[in-house]
């Protein structure tokens, strides 16, 4: 399998407003649309554009939200997970399987409307990865 497009950086922060307000200030950059609840995924979420990517702004929606103990290591926030995509995800995610590579929980729905994964940070040197199936345009 060949590394995937880098379709996100994801970002934790104690607040989305606050961190739209640093891109807006020193980037110039507006919010992608609206920032909204993933409840499943027990985040808050927004996106800012870059050129050739994008910036996933994700505020924790409860204690139990995944990026909850992140947060309590770094209270200012900070970069959280890289995410590539992927044409198949079942495809990619026997590939990850086969490699021995830990995977967190099962293949869901994320905030682009396609199938996730999530690759354990032990087994990336140290970087939370995320697998993304490619959006079908
Ligand atoms: C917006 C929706 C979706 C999308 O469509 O894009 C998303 O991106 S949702 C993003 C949030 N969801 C997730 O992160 C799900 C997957 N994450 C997890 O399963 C857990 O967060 C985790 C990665 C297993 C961490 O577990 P946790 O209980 O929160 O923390 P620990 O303190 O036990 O961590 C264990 C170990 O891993 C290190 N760690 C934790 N987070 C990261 C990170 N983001 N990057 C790198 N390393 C990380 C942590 O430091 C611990 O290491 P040691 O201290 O050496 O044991
Ligand atoms: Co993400």
């Amino acid at each position: 399998m060949k590394l995937g497009r880098l379709n996100h950086v994801g970002v934790a922060t104690p607040s989305i407003e606050r961190s739209l307000e640093t891109y807006r200030t020193l980037f110039g950059a507006e919010p992608h649309g609206e920032p909204f609840d993933l409840p499943a995924q027990g985040v808050r979420v927004c996106f800012v554009d870059a050129p050739n990517s994008q910036i996933e702004l994700i505020e924790p929606l409860g204690a139990d939200s995944p990026i909850a103990r992140f947060l309590e290591k770094n209270a200012e926030g900070g970069q959280h997970h890289v995410c590539f995509e992927a044409e198949d995800i079942d495809e990619a995610r026997a590939h990850f399987e086969g490699k021995g590579v830990r995977i967190l929980g099962p293949t869901r729905i994320g905030a682009h409307g396609t199938p996730i994964f999530f690759l354990h940070p032990k087994d990336m040197g140290g970087v939370l990865t995320e697998i993304m199936e490619t959006p079908k345009h």
